[in-house]
């Protein structure tokens, strides 16, 4: 069936969208486990009573491959212990699938992760737009202290697949305040890579 065109305006201020299908909110809460002070993270959702962290509103014309949905995330700024507030971080299920943000407000980083265990940090401020290519981990991380507001677009078939992050006790690299300002990276421990048959089986899956 042929589609019609829809058009949205983004608000950069509010991280709203005109023409939205959905909207959904990550509260503090939802987020237990991907940090490495689970106390800290306990304790401020105790103290700030669970706040939402993003929320994303978006437009999906439906599942059909060779689809686009597109929307917009707004990420409030804060921290738990030393790491900054987070998405919860993804893999697409079809793992081929690619994805495009482009920054409208405050100052991000997109954290990605190859299946073999290679970390990547791009930065993304305003008019930056920035491409995670197929079969990379990426979450976003709001290290300003405003909002973070982002367009993103992806196929839309593409799925999220949260196990592979579990899998491995988190991504390999943590990004953490470094002391006087900004940030750095340090090894996260607990990290178990992926073993090379399942770096090859999810590879070879999209050949
Ligand atoms: O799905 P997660 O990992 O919580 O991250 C949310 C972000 O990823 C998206 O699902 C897009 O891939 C957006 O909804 C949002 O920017
Ligand atoms: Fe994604």
């Amino acid at each position: 069936m042929l589609r019609e065109p829809v058009t949205s305006v983004v608000s950069p201020e509010t991280g709203g969208m005109s023409g939205n299908t959905g909207r959904y909110e990550k509260r503090l809460s939802d987020l237990a486990g991907l940090y490495e002070d689970a106390a800290a993270h306990q304790a401020l959702v105790e103290k700030l009573a669970d706040p939402v962290v993003y929320d994303v509103e978006d437009f999906r014309p439906g599942n059909h491959s060779g689809d686009l949905i597109y929307g917009v995330t707004r990420m409030n700024p804060g921290r738990v212990g030393r790491e900054f507030f987070l998405t919860r971080g993804h893999i697409h299920a079809k793992a081929d699938r690619p994805e495009i943000y482009y920054g409208q407000k405050g100052h991000g980083l997109m954290q990605l992760e190859s299946p073999d265990g290679e970390t990547r940090i791009v930065e993304i401020g305003p008019q930056t737009i920035c491409y995670v290519p197929p079969f990379w981990i990426h979450r976003s991380i709001n290290v300003g202290d405003e909002d973070l507001v982002m367009v993103f677009a992806y196929p839309s078939d593409s799925g999220q697949d949260y196990g592979i992050i579990e899998a491995s006790n988190g991504m390999r690299h943590r990004v953490v305040a470094k002391d006087g300002g900004g940030w750095a990276l340090i090894d996260n421990p607990a990290y178990k890579p992926r073993r090379p048959e399942t770096v090859v089986a999810l590879m070879k899956q999209y050949a």
